[in-house]
């Protein structure tokens, strides 16, 4: 396959400021090429989203950079932070808190300082207070007694955060922290993150199918599809052309009621697999919002 698509947006918009370099990353498994060549740069305090339809690599690819999934070729590189794997936080995909785990939302929080070495021999006042903090940041001080598995989805989804910020991270990546919020929730988490990436100059990259509710957050864009990824800023990417060059095939951009459409054509007679992102408006097209 043809070098991917990405790179000469990607490195237009790249300065030499990168905390994060992912560069020509391949990554196969099962005798599948799940991602091909993918590049791209993440600078301190920006806000990427790396959107994508199911099965497009997402997870695959946040598992590269934290370093659990080997890629087949290329490099992942982090500078900057000068403690490597450990200046990231992750807040992984499905986190189930049964109801009757016997944990409070503020023990949860806690948890994220240990096996950091930034936790370990702080006196218990000084935990108390940067979870305290951590709590306050995220907006979820009212709730930080309540046992973690009796809250919602998006208090639940904010103690998480909470949890994965206490270590300081430079880099947070989420994978599909929107995924059971409904719209409002989801609003109101993404807000919070844009807040927290600026206030704290910690960089994001999230991960999502719908790229509308991140649209207003969004510095940089990544971009996956069939495996390959095109990356720069949304005016830059979510484009006809560009997208077109990504899927192989036409593709259409749709402006509508301040929501951005992706219209990929079918996949039998366009020849490429098309992920089944979005809803599907008829037997011919998949609609991306
Ligand atoms: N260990 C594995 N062996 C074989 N195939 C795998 C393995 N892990 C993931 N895959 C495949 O890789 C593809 C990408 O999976 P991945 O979970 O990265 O996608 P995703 O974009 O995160 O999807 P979703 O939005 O549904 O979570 C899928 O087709 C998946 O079946």
């Amino acid at each position: 396959m043809t070098q991917s698509v990405v790179d000469d947006v990607a490195r237009r918009a790249c300065g030499s400021e990168a905390l994060l370099s992912v560069s020509g990353v391949d990554v196969r498994l099962g005798g599948r090429t799940i991602l091909d060549q993918v590049g791209f740069e993440v600078r301190p305090g920006e806000f990427t989203g790396l959107i994508g339809s199911n099965g497009a690599g997402k997870t695959t690819l946040l598992r590269v950079i934290l370093g659990l999934q080997r890629p087949t070729r290329g490099s992942v590189r982090l500078t900057r932070t000068g403690r490597g794997r450990s200046g990231i936080g992750y807040v992984p995909q499905k986190v189930l808190l049964e109801p009757d785990v016997p944990l409070r939302a503020r023990d949860v929080v806690g948890l994220g300082m240990d096996g950091h070495r930034f936790g370990i021999g702080l006196p218990s006042r000084r935990r108390r207070l940067l979870v305290d903090e951590m709590l306050a940041a995220v907006d979820a001080s009212r709730f930080a007694n309540a046992r973690v598995g009796e809250l919602s989805g998006g208090e639940q989804q904010r103690i998480l955060i909470a949890h994965a910020l206490v270590s300081r991270p430079d880099l947070l990546l989420l994978d599909e922290p929107l995924a059971n919020l409904d719209l409002g929730s989801a609003h109101e988490v993404v807000g919070l993150l844009a807040r927290i990436a600026r206030e704290q100059q910690i960089a994001i990259l999230l991960s999502a199918h719908e790229m509308n509710p991140l649209l207003p957050v969004m510095d940089r864009i990544v971009y996956l599809a069939g495996g390959r990824a095109a990356s720069g800023t949304t005016e830059e990417v979510i484009t006809t052309p560009v997208l077109s060059r990504l899927y192989g095939h036409r593709v259409d951009v749709i402006h509508v009621h301040g929501r951005v459409l992706v219209v990929v054509g079918d996949s039998e007679t366009a020849g490429d697999s098309v992920g089944d992102i979005g809803r599907e408006i008829n037997s011919d097209v998949d609609v991306v919002g």
